[in-house]
Order: C-alpha cells, then structure tokens, then sequence
C-alpha cells in the first residue's frame, strides 16, 4: 500500500503578510505533487494566500460548534471559506495552555470531518510519560478516545506523532524511536480497522529541519511531516517539501 507523503506547516502564532508572499514565492516555484504540502498560518493569514496555488491551506485549530455566540473562535465552515481544507485538533500546546480534553479534541475532530475539513490529529507523550514507559499507554488513551466519540474519524484523519518533549527544543526523536512509536499507532489503528490502518497518514514532528527529515522520512511508517520552527524559513522548508517530491524514501 503506498501512501502518499505530507508534509505540513504549522506556523503557530508566528509569520506576518510579508512571509505569506515569501512563502509563496518559493514554493510555487516548486514541481509539487498534488496534496504534498499543506501550510497552517495564523487564521487571519488564510485569506492573503492565493485562491488556487500548488499547496493546500489549514487552520490550527476551531471550535466544536457550529457558530453562535463564542467569542474569538473560528468553526469549521469559517477556516474553509477561508480558504482551508485542512485543520490541525489536539496540538499538544493547545491540550496545556488552552486545557483541551480528549473529549473535546474527538468532538473537534468530528465537527472538522462532518465540515469536509481534513484533520490532522496531533498526539504524543511528555518526556516525564516517556521516562516512566507511558508512551504507547498515552497514544492508545488519544486515540481510543477518538475511535469512542467514531468510529470513522480516524480513518478520516491525518494522524501527526508528535512527542511534546522534541518539540522546539532541537531534539528530534531518533529515526528509530520515531519509527517504533509509528509502527505502534499503525498496529493500534488496525485493531480498530485493518484495511483503514494501512491508509491513514502517520506525520512525525517535533524539531523536524532539512538535515533531519531524510532519515526520518526513510522509516516504513513515517509518511511526512509536521514542523514548526522550520516551516517559518520558506528555502529550509522548501529542501524539506522536495525531499518528498523527489522520493527521498527509495
Ligand atoms: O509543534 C510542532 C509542529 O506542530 C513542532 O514544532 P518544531 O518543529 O518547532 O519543533
């Protein structure tokens, strides 16, 4: 089964109007596959990117309702009109600093799905959860909370693995240690789904750069990508989003 690579941009709270026109510069000077890279500016950014370019747009995150009065959230039918056909739930900052639960990141998720919005999942353990040999107990409780909201949200989804400990902190997680944890989502996923498992697409992140990328991407269940720091420097991301192109997985 070949899955096709992604690989995502997550600018955070970060970027301004000039990177937007920086950005696309550059990558639209790129022989991009079609669905290859999707970029997740600021909200208010979405609208300064071109109608039709060769990469898709998200958002970082919407509300579980479908619109009303919630002060400052964003539904999942504003992101799209906006230009969005991707949406980041349950990024690891958002489950600390804004209390999101399991619960309701599953609800999030089903909003997105029900709005035609890809999600892209984000998941992962603490380096305390790792030390304590957590991990794969913290993956299948972010998961299974999912699959108990439905069943079909996660064959829906793009999955991103991100350990909260490799992330802005220039410790990438090893090739290896990436993989394993990879392989384990995959084999959690098939016990809700076989054929499902083998299709969805598993992103790693967390310190991603153009010299780590390659060796991560070589890994059997690792199908791209999903960075922050590097995705803010257009040429770095670039080399990042060509790697995949170019099949750096042969
Ligand atoms: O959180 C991340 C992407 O969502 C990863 O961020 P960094 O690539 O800056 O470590």
């Amino acid at each position: 089964m070949q899955r096709t690579p992604l690989i995502a941009a997550n600018w955070k709270m970060n970027g301004s109007a000039a990177l937007v026109e920086e950005m696309v510069d550059v990558l639209t000077a790129l022989p991009l596959t079609e669905h290859a890279v999707v970029v997740c500016p600021p909200a208010t950014l979405l609208t300064r990117f071109p109608a039709v370019c060769n990469f898709a747009l998200g958002g970082q995150t919407l509300s579980h309702e479908i619109s009303g009065a919630f002060t400052g959230e964003l539904s999942a039918c504003l992101l799209q009109e906006a230009g969005a056909s991707y949406v980041i739930v349950g990024h690891s900052e958002r489950r600390a600093l804004n209390g999101e639960s399991d619960e309701l990141i599953a609800a999030k998720l089903a909003r997105a799905v029900a709005a035609g919005l890809t999600p892209i999942l984000c998941i992962g353990e603490s380096a305390t959860e790792r030390q304590q040999e957590k991990t794969q107990q913290v993956l299948a409780r972010q998961l299974d909370a999912v699959y108990a909201s439905q069943p079909e949200l996660l064959a829906k989804s793009v999955i991103a693995y991100e350990p909260i400990w490799a992330i802005g902190t220039g410790e990438s997680a090893t090739p290896e240690q990436a993989q394993t944890t990879h392989a384990f989502i995959r084999q959690h996923l098939a016990r809700y789904n076989t054929q499902s498992a083998v299709r969805v697409k598993l992103l790693y992140g967390g310190s991603v750069n153009a010299d780590n990328f390659t060796a991560l991407f070589r890994q059997a269940d690792i199908d791209g990508a999903l960075v922050g720091g590097a995705s803010l420097k257009p040429a770095e991301f670039a080399q990042i989003c060509l790697a995949v192109t170019k099949g750096a997985k042969e």
